[in-house]
């Protein structure tokens, strides 16, 4: 038995560490050559995972053909490049997928984009609060694993248990990807209350009624509530919105000290998958009738398309409802 992972950035390559870790052997695909070289070389992913010594079963490369003896692929690439990774995998195989975010363009969800991509392959979804350098560094974290056949979710979740990272099962595969998704542009939100210096009130109301937000739009999509008021959901959002180890909420803060979204997200390297969400989530939310201002107000900030005291009054002057 050997896993693959798609994807050597801050996630890819802290998963390929976890499962490692006891010698077991892990094929890493990275996009880069520098990244391989380095992994291999030196056991350090300086781009994505710097500081952290990588276990000596982990064999980086950049050829998917190397992937073609695994029986099991976590990918774990930005969302907006998962279609093009998961076409060019092996078939058939079991896909862990471990990315957040919607499709641009077609508004679909990861497990959506992979069963496109790669009809014949089995498919779970692996979301929840999960910082990469805290897993690598192999501190506790417990997580959802979401999987509609419930023999090959049990099966997928005894493979990457490790004593200190606990997989939750679920079956609610639309309800893990949903949170996931979600968070990351509620995270901006938090993060430019930060930024703005709008205080900590101001935060957990943004935490909560962003909460609202993902709720009413996860059960319009058919999520379960519980799904969402878990792990992959309420405990990746508290997560995401308090810390900023989270590139959204760096983003967000960014934005509410008054740094244009243009200037923030030229030339990075890593992944703010809230910046891509955000306008697709939009979209989808208006196309179903379900009310996301939260979403509606980081969207505004993303296009530089109004003040930032203009989107904070409007947000604060919204009718009074019931909660
Ligand atoms: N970093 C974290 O703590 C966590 C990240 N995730 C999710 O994992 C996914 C990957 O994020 P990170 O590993 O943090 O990435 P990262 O921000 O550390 O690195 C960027 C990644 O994008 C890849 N990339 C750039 N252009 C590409 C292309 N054209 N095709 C394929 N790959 C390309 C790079 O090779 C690199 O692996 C995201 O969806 C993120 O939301 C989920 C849980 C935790
Ligand atoms: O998804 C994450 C933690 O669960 C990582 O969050 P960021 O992508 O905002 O850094």
């Amino acid at each position: 038995m050997k896993a693959g992972v798609i994807g050597a950035g801050a996630w890819g390559t802290a998963l390929a560490q976890l499962l490692a870790a006891d010698g077991q052997a892990v094929t890493l695909w990275a996009l880069e050559t520098d990244v391989v070289d380095a992994i291999n070389g030196a056991r350090e992913n300086p781009l994505y995972l710097p500081g952290i010594t990588l276990a000596p079963s982990i064999r980086a490369t950049s050829a998917m053909a190397d992937l073609g003896d695994c029986d099991m692929l976590l990918v774990v690439s930005p969302a907006q490049h998962l279609r093009s990774v998961v076409a060019q995998a092996p078939a058939g195989v079991p896909l862990i997928l471990c990315s957040k975010g919607i499709e641009a363009g077609t508004g679909l969800l990861m497990g959506e984009v992979a069963r496109a991509a790669q009809p014949t392959s089995p498919i779970a979804v692996l979301s929840g609060p999960t910082f990469a350098h805290e897993v690598a560094k192999g501190l506790p974290t417990a997580i959802t694993l979401a999987c509609d056949n419930a023999v090959l979710g049990a099966q997928l979740a005894a493979r990457i248990a490790r004593p200190a990272f606990r997989p939750y099962l679920s079956d609610d595969v639309t309800g893990a990807e949903i949170g996931g998704a979600v968070k990351n542009v509620l995270a901006i939100a938090c993060g430019v209350a930060d930024g703005a210096g709008l205080g900590l009130n101001a935060r957990a109301a943004l935490i909560s009624r962003g909460f609202a937000e993902m709720t009413r739009f996860g059960l319009a999509r058919g999520a379960r509530a519980e799904t969402l008021a878990g792990l992959s959901g309420l405990g990746d959002l508290v997560l995401t919105c308090s810390s900023t180890n989270s590139r959204n909420f760096s983003l967000g803060q960014g934005l509410g000290e008054g740094r244009s979204a243009a200037d923030l997200l030229s030339n990075r390297r890593t992944v703010a998958e809230g910046a891509f969400t955000a306008p697709v989530l939009r979209d989808a939310a208006r196309a179903a009738g379900v009310e996301m201002p939260v979403v509606e107000a980081v969207c505004a900030l993303l296009a530089d398309a109004a003040p930032l005291g203009t989107v904070i009054d409007a947000l604060l002057a919204r009718p009074l409802r019931p909660e």
